[in-house]
């Protein structure tokens, strides 16, 4: 096993997701939100993990379907409570990641004030890509985040942006939860967020450092087309 810190690998399917909302005031402005003061944090199940060949696939009921390229810190040893200034040293690692939102879903979760479970955590919600070493990203707060949908770009920005570096993220979130091995905290989504639709390839980078690519298919294609039969 690797040394506290010294991850080698993601240890994915199994570890707890913790996501951090609004943490780009472009973004935030985009859709109409305030800037936080202070973290905004919501969860995906760790049924929401998919890697590069496999597809996004449009949730049951939506019909606004949007792409979250995001940072992925993963934790490469546990703690609670963690002093902002040794809180680099509980990062493992890193990945590039999605955070796709059913966000038709989340705008009728959050006008009834209920969570946003379905619309951030069904099940392909959280594509990520291989695992990147610490060395690869020496400065984690200022790397470039891009996303081309079939070819055009809709989101190019850096997490130089960011409201809540990546230390302050790890000590806010380990006050509540404690935050272990394994564990991927995404960090948020720059401005430029927009809908897929099925068929729509989707392609994110972190710089020249890492790439990846996934398909968005409609599994229920057929529930509807049996629906209409019936009527
Ligand atoms: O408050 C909203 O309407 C939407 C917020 C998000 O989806 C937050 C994020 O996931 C993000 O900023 O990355
Ligand atoms: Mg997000």
């Amino acid at each position: 096993m690797a040394a506290p810190g010294k991850l080698t690998r993601f240890y994915e399917f199994g570890k707890k997701i913790i996501c951090i909302g609004r943490n780009y005031r472009e973004h935030a402005a985009e859709l109409g939100n305030p800037v936080p003061t202070e973290p905004l944090l919501f969860s995906k199940p760790t049924t929401a993990y998919i890697r590069e060949g496999q597809n996004i696939q449009i949730p049951r009921g939506c019909s606004s379907l949007h792409h979250e390229v995001e940072l992925g810190v993963v934790i490469g040893k546990t703690g609670k409570n963690i002093h902002p200034g040794r809180a680099m040293n509980h990062v493992g690692g890193y990945v590039l990641a999605l955070d796709m939102t059913a966000r038709d879903l989340q705008a009728k979760a959050k006008k009834k004030g209920h969570p946003w479970l379905i619309a951030k955590g069904f099940d392909t919600s959280c594509p990520v890509s291989e695992f990147i070493p610490l060395k690869m990203i020496p400065d984690p707060n200022s790397v470039q985040l891009w996303l081309k949908v079939n070819g055009a770009t809709r989101q190019d920005g850096t997490t130089a942006d960011m409201i809540f570096g990546i230390a302050e993220l790890l000590s806010y979130i380990s006050t509540y939860f404690t935050l272990e091995e394994g564990d991927l905290v995404l960090t948020g989504t720059p401005s430029g967020v927009g809908e897929v639709v099925e068929g729509d390839v989707i392609t994110c980078g972190l710089g020249n450092l890492a790439e990846m690519s996934f398909s968005v298919e409609n599994p229920h294609k057929r529930d509807r087309i049996q629906l209409s039969s019936v009527d």
